[in-house]
Formats: C-alpha cells, structure tokens, sequence
C-alpha cells in the first residue's frame, strides 16, 4: 500500500483530535476523507504530510515507516501536497510558478538546476509544457499567476505539485470557491491523475463532488474512523447519514 496509517492519535493538550485512526490507500485510487466540522480532516492531513507528528502511531509509506520524516523529506519521496488557500508566487508568470514545484524533487542537483545550462533549461522548458497541458494551462503560460481567476490559481495549484512528481498527492479542498464549470473540469482533471498511476488524498466538503470521484471514502468523526468503504456503502451508513443531519449525501 502506498499510505498506511497504524493507530495515528494527536493530541492537543486535552483535546484529542485525532484518535486511533488506522487506514490504508490503495495504489492508483481516489481516498476520500470526509466528516463534520472538527473532525479531525486537516489534523489528519497534517499528520500524513509531517506538519505535525502524532502523539502516537505510525505512518507508512510503501511500507517504510516515514513518521520521522519532514514535510520536504516526504515530499522527496513522493508525498506532495496543495494547500487550503492557493500558494503561489503572484508576480511569477503561471510557467515559472510550475518551474518551481519541480524543485521538490531535485534536492540532490539543486546547484545544477540554480547554475542553468542549456540542458537542463531545456528539460525545465519541456516538463513545464507537458505540465501546464495536462492542466490545461498552455495558454495562460505567460500570464501573471496573480491575473488568473480563483479556479485557475486553484488548478495552478495542483499543477505545482504535480511538477514535483508526486506518487501520493494531498489535496486539501481543492473545489472550494469553484463555479460548477470550473469543479467539473477539476472532476476531470483529477479522474486523468489517477489513470496516470498517482494516487490521490482527498480531503473535501463538498460532498456532491467526493461521492463522484472517490473509489474509496474514510469518514472521521470526533477524531476517529467511523466508517470507511465505496460512496455507495458510505451513503447508506446509519451513523454517517446521522453526522451529516441535514446535508445532502
Ligand atoms: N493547533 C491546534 N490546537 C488545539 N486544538 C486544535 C488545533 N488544531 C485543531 N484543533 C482542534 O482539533 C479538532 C479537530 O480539528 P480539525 O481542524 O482537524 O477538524 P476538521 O475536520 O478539519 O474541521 P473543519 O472541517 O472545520 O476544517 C477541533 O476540535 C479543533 O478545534
């Protein structure tokens, strides 16, 4: 499995926000983590991505346990994230923002990739255009991050991470703020990500969208797993249709 997380518990203080929480991530799918208000998602999420090391428990990657590990040395294994609000550089054209993302995985080279030969500025050149196309970004390559409307930036977002390679990739709510239009081009964007091979992390309120990409969805509930399975099975849980009184599944 390409993410294992073995009885993960952070506390803080008193408050237990995330408790016990064992899941696996299967290779190539779409792992959904849903759940009300507090339940632990974003605290969840900063433990895979080592912003926080658990009070207990363990984290896996392919097997090898990385809850040592730093945000950067994950992300040189491959684990990448996006961020809740969009990160970019706003001066720097959309070309140069996906540029930067590649520096996640060039650690051992960085002095190559900051003394620019031709080579390697060819090569930058020739994965930037293959990045920004998959994103669909091609035409606003020489546009200003800054100018490019919220659902771009948060595509631009996603298009930074994936410069880094990513085999796990983290998004962090990544449909909020979009138009209908703008979710379902991200819906398809995401859908070519995982026939790609790389497996996705998907936290996200927005349950009409989860249930359309997810293959598998973990629910949390004050901190720990209250059910885990396909959206269908995880529509019809009692408890899951209890915790979300009121919102439609
Ligand atoms: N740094 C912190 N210090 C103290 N308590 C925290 C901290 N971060 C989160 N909590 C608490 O831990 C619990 C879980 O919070 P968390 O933000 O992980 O939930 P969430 O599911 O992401 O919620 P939301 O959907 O509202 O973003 C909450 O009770 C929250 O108040």
């Amino acid at each position: 499995m390409p993410l294992t997380l073995h009885r993960v518990t952070k506390a803080f203080g008193g408050l237990v926000a995330v408790n016990q929480v064992s899941f696996s991530v299967r290779p190539g799918t779409i792992h959904g983590l849903i759940g009300p208000n507090g339940a632990g998602k974003t605290t969840l999420f900063s433990l895979i991505t080592g912003f926080y090391k658990p009070t207990s428990g363990r984290v896996e990657l392919d097997g090898v346990d990385i809850t040592s590990l730093s945000t950067s040395a994950r992300a040189l294994k491959g684990l990448v994230r996006t961020f809740q609000g969009t990160m970019l550089f706003p001066d720097q054209t959309v070309g140069e923002n996906v540029e930067n993302g590649m520096l996640a995985t060039i650690r051992p080279r960085l002095l190559d990739w900051l003394v620019e030969t031709s080579g390697t500025k060819a090569m930058k050149c020739a994965q930037t255009d293959e990045i920004l196309e998959f994103a669909q970004l091609s035409n606003l390559r020489h546009a200003k991050a800054r100018d490019l409307s919220h659902g771009q930036q948060r595509v631009l977002g996603i298009a930074i991470a994936l410069a880094a390679r990513p085999r796990v990739l983290l998004l962090d709510e990544p449909f909020t703020g979009m138009t209908a239009g703008e979710k379902d081009r991200l819906v398809e964007m995401l859908e070519r990500i995982r026939q790609s091979g790389t497996t996705v992390i998907l936290v996200e309120h927005d349950m009409r969208t989860v249930m359309r990409l997810c293959d598998v969805i973990t629910v949390l509930n004050f901190g720990k797993v209250l059910t885990e399975g396909t959206p269908e099975e995880v529509r019809r849980h009692p408890e899951v249709m209890a915790a979300y009184l009121g919102t439609s599944l």
